[in-house]
């Protein structure tokens, strides 16, 4: 997950390859309630692990319930068997939905029954996000709930003593037309209590967003309860209904998520690419599958089968559509961002809710699609997109809304449509609710030309210190790093294992270009491998740093890294740090850094690393030995080291790693085209 206070997507062309989805969120979150209300273990499949589900399994373990990760990735919980065994709770549910309102009808429920004092919290926007209607629906049976904050919304307070009774015998009535998660979350929570009466919920006014209601039933008969629906008015819990653990369950890949992907194979997987998407696909019981039909009518050529979907570009550009999205409020906003890409406007009508979600989506996505240059009208329960006439190079803000993130970015897809304009996502780690690798999933199918993906080059001396200030700078800015110092050190090291000498140049280079290296992600990043030994270690001894430096004066060595080097640009972005990364093998990087420290500086600095892993070293033989390779690379008649012609000089003999790295990033800021952020 990119944690950088934005995230810079440059114009990206084209899409192609297969991902993965992570888990249905509304899926995963009934799941785990279910199987916490059930008796016995329930080993949960494909779980989704996110921000929302996280807070739901912290409710769940705060209650009693057994949550243990199996080593096959699967959940194992064991539920409660409808019994409390804690009474008294705080639960922080974040701004998940689908843990908020199922979790306080089911305390509510309990402690009603059974006696308990729960507190629901969440984050400042859960406690906007209204719960009143289902508040309004549970005290007529004779739940106690305080409204802690503004009457109406979270927090709230359930209590009971045991043995209070619930009022059952007359049809429970609840408000269908603000949320569905409020039915859901009765229809959830009442079989605690159909022990001796079939349960009536009706529903007031008109539902919306339906198929997540489908979902709730789908997945309460697999947990045994098989609830009559009667139309969407009336919905009846026999009597006698409890949780019976279905043993394993599957979680299918989110069709809300998936609509990111379809939009992409529909904007930007041409000229016979495809955008393979796994994990859900037409047997999917989630309604934003229904997206789909949406994207097919603007203008996506879907193909689809179990599991599976897989998009390629048909209508070009895309057709604008009118549509009642009340069916697929999530997926819905994706039509929006596609809008960006077609011909007339585009109407999503039905989405009155959008005002009351992670923010209010239809204010949020108007400002923000008009940052990017679209004509946009709003109104309380619609809006209208028109494509931009002209490309605006945007900084778009996210308001917390994982969905503004992940729609805004298929901006940066505008080359497909003649523009060439990037696109900054501030605060791109909001995707976490949902989606937390969403980002890299977009990077892993996604086509940029070379020359638009940003690079920023470090060179300079052995021990000035690049290495650091590059991995920091890549850090800060969520780009991928280049130690080409490391392919260097590892043809060296290759050398060494075959037996090669540093002098036969035609050897060294043949070994050069099968070079089978390896860069650790993730948890493994800043991990090294060749021919799959782990060399981290070995990469940072003097004798490596000395071989690379004899390996690296020739000319077919250098040839043979520099298109493994080149391969490196991908987006959205990299920071290379070496010799000749500004000079010769990115010479049109648009920040260029030379960065030098005194030589006494550098051999200080290299004596402390030394010294503080445990090496032994002479502070005098380091620095003569520093003086000779500084000789060796500035005198090598093939890439000298020298500042490119176009390159910012630091000297850094003086400064701190953070006063260093401030300064590559404000001059980082002022090349960008949007200006300054935080
Ligand atoms: O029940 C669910 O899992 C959901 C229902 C929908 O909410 P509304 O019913 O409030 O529209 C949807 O927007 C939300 O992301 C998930
Ligand atoms: C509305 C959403 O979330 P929640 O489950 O919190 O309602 C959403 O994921 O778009």
């Amino acid at each position: 997950m990119f944690r950088t206070p934005f995230l810079d997507l440059p114009p990206m062309a084209g899409a192609a390859g297969t991902v993965r989805l992570p888990g249905s969120k509304s899926i995963s979150n009934r799941v785990l309630l279910l199987a916490g209300l059930a008796d016995g273990t329930t080993r949960v499949h494909d779980l989704l692990a996110s921000d929302d589900t996280r807070v739901m399994l912290d409710a769940l373990r705060a209650l009693g319930c057994g949550i243990a990760h199996d080593a096959d990735g699967t959940l194992a919980v064991t539920g409660l068997g409808g019994q409390l065994s804690v009474h008294e709770a705080r639960l922080f549910l974040g701004n998940a939905g689908t843990a908020m309102r199922p979790l306080a009808a089911a305390l509510a429920v309990l402690a009603t029954l059974q006696g308990g004092d729960f507190e629901l919290s969440g984050v400042p926007r859960m406690h906007e996000r209204p719960i009143g209607d289902l508040v309004d629906a549970l005290r007529p049976l004779g739940c106690t709930i305080e409204d802690l904050g503004t009457p109406g919304y979270p927090p709230l307070r359930l209590r009971g003593s045991a043995g209070d009774r619930l009022a059952l015998e007359r049809a429970i009535r609840v408000r269908g037309d603000v949320s569905s998660q409020f039915l859901t979350a009765l229809l959830l929570a009442l079989p605690l209590a159909a022990g001796e009466r079939d349960l009536v919920v009706e529903v007031d006014g008109e539902l919306i967003s339906k198929p997540y209601v489908e979902i709730t039933v789908n997945l309460l008969a697999r947990f045994g309860i098989a609830v009559r629906r009667d139309g969407w008015q009336r919905f009846t819990i026999p009597q006698g209904s409890c949780y019976r653990s279905p043993g394993d369950i599957h979680v299918e890949g989110d069709a809300s998520s998936a609509s990111y992907f379809v939009a992409l194979g529909a904007i930007a997987a041409c000229g016979g690419d495809a955008v393979r998407i796994e994990g859900v696909g037409s047997d999917s019981i989630q309604g934003d599958i229904r997206f789909v039909e949406a994207a097919q009518a603007m203008g996506a050529d879907v193909r689809t089968g179990p599991g599976w979907l897989e998009v390629r570009r048909g209508r070009w550009p895309l057709a604008g559509i009118t549509l009642d999205a009340n069916h697929i409020p999530d997926a819905a906003m994706t039509l929006a961002a596609m809008a960006l890409y077609a011909e007339g406007p585009t109407r999503i009508e039905g989405i009155a809710s959008w005002r009351v979600k992670e923010t209010d989506r239809i204010a949020a996505m108007a400002a923000e699609l008009r940052r990017v240059g679209a004509t946009v009208v709003e109104g309380t329960d619609f809006i209208e997109v028109r494509a931009p006439e002209t490309w605006q190079p945007a900084e778009i803000r996210t308001y917390d809304d994982h969905r503004m993130a992940m729609c805004l970015s298929l901006a940066a897809f505008n080359p497909t449509v003649g523009a060439k304009v990037p696109v900054r996502i501030l605060e791109p780690h909001c995707v976490a609710k949902t989606f937390p690798d969403y980002f890299e999933a977009l990077f892993g199918l996604a086509r940029a030309e070379p020359a638009e993906v940003p690079v920023i080059t470090i060179d300079g001396p052995t021990a000035s210190g690049k290495g650091t200030l590059a991995a920091e700078v890549a850090a800060a800015l969520g780009y991928a790093l280049l130690d080409s110092g490391a392919l260097y050190r590892a043809t060296g090291i290759a050398a060494t294992w075959d037996g090669v000498s540093p002098d036969d140049e035609t050897a060294l280079a043949a070994l050069a270009e099968r070079l089978d290296l390896r860069f650790g992600d993730g948890a493994d990043a800043g991990r090294t491998w060749l021919r799959g030994r782990d060399i981290t270690d070995e990469l940072r001894l003097e004798t490596s740093g000395l071989m690379a430096s004899r390996v690296s004066v020739w000319p077919a060595v250098r040839a043979a890294l520099h298109a493994l080097q080149q391969s490196f640009r991908r987006a959205p972005g990299l920071v290379a740090d070496g010799r000749d990364m500004g000079t010769v093998i990115f010479p049109d990087a648009p920040l260029k850094v030379f960065l030098t420290a005194s030589a006494a500086q550098r051999a200080e600095r290299r004596y402390k690393q030394l010294i503080s892993k445990g090496i032994s070293a002479n502070i005098d033989d380091l620095r003569a030995d520093l003086e000779a390779r500084d000789m060796r690379d500035r005198s090598r008649s093939v890439s000298p080291l020298k500042p490119a012609e176009d390159a910012l000089e630091l000297d850094n003999s003086a400064l701190s790693i953070d006063d260093s790295v401030a300064q590559v990033l404000d001059w980082w800021r002022q090349r960008r085209p949007f200006g300054r952020t935080a």
